[in-house]
């Protein structure tokens, strides 16, 4: 069974992976052909985006799968052997809740079927719906979300909520997409999104290949736009939204959804409902990412701070649930209370 879409590509024997660390300069590509190496590649940012690295993660258990089957002289071992796989997919990073959701689907999986039998095929199976199941989720939560966004409106965005941080189509970005699908004239104000430039890099890469008018702004540009007018609707997308309601999202977030409430903009969360994670009670549960200094001392290889400062470098922050407008999901738009709809999402 094979997939390929922007963001990764699984040939069958290996999983081959756009380096979003070189987009836009550069469009290379790295393949993956056992776990370490997809684990390494989900740590060092060769992919990012909550749903991508789910997906990646369930590829990678395919192939520490695959390296294990033949060494394991029993089902008790090979499951042992898989619990390491498990492991060192999920030791890299902390705050998107999706890489755990899929690590225990595709362990869930495994432990279901039983023996080694056809196990592979079934592994495989697995990782390829938890991928297209994105893609589909995407694009359902684009048809709801459209409907929120009027023909000339311009959308604020932060961060990478695109195709690239999913397995396709992508969140916020998607809902975007879906929107101008149906032939509404949307504008993006993308947020270079500081440190990491996921703004700048990506999302202005990706709607520009798409043909949606982009205008890039640095963070400290949204408050300003938001008060000349510019801006009618934030989205964003989401690493882990708790049970109350609170959202985990890229480092920025939690700014652009106090100046949204200021300014009277709707702010508006697109996710699948694998990024809700009922099990957290609120953000304040929520395992926050913290990265190495030099995102913040250096910018584009070069330092721009002196030797020695301290740097505090948070990758998410946690926007409260009370200013967020309403969530995007593909089962359809959740507004307030949270902590009762989204349980209800689950329910149905
Ligand atoms: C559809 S993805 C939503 C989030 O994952 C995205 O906004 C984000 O914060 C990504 O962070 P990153 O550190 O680039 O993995």
């Amino acid at each position: 069974m094979k997939l390929k879409t922007m963001t990764l590509e699984w040939t069958g024997e290996s999983l081959i992976l756009i380096d979003q660390r070189k987009i836009p300069l550069e469009e290379t590509y790295i393949e993956c052909t056992n776990y370490k190496e997809v684990a390494t590649a989900i740590k060092e940012m060769v992919v990012r985006g909550a749903p991508a690295i789910g997906a990646t993660a369930a590829f990678g258990f395919v192939l520490g799968a695959r390296e294990y089957i033949n060494t394991s002289s029993s089902f008790e071992i090979f499951l042992e052997k898989m619990n390491e796989v498990k492991e060192t997919l999920a030791n890299t990073r902390p705050t998107a809740v999706n890489l755990f959701w899929a690590l225990n689907r595709m362990e869930k999986t495994l432990k279901n079927y039983g023996y080694f039998e056809k196990i592979l095929e079934v592994l495989e199976n697995e990782a390829i719906n938890i991928a297209n199941e994105d893609i589909t989720a995407n694009k359902q939560m684009g048809a709801y979300g459209a409907s929120l966004l009027k023909d000339g409106d311009t959308v604020l965005t932060h961060c990478n909520a695109g195709a690239l941080a999913t397995v396709d189509y992508g969140t916020a970005l998607g809902v975007i997409r879906a929107a101008v699908e149906q032939g509404k004239k949307i504008k993006v104000f993308a947020d270079e999104t500081r440190p990491y430039l996921q703004g700048a890099r990506l999302t202005a890469w990706e709607l520009m290949k798409d043909g949606i008018e982009v205008t890039l702004i640095s963070d400290n540009m949204a408050g300003w736009a938001m008060k000349l007018g510019k801006i009618n609707a934030v989205i964003v997308g989401a690493d882990r939204i708790a049970a109350n309601g609170d959202v985990a999202n890229k480092i920025g977030t939690y700014m652009v959804a106090v100046l949204a409430k200021r300014h009277g903009i709707p702010f508006y969360v697109a996710a699948p409902t694998s990024t809700i994670d009922l099990n957290t009670p609120t953000g304040k549960d929520i395992p926050i990412e913290e990265r190495n200094h030099k995102e913040v001392t250096h910018c584009g290889g070069k330092r721009i701070a002196p030797e020695n400062v301290n740097v505090f470098n948070p990758a998410f922050d946690v926007t409260d649930a009370e200013l967020v407008t309403a969530i995007i999901t593909e089962k359809g738009i959740v507004y307030p209370p949270y902590n009762e709809n989204l349980k209800k999402l689950f329910e149905e």
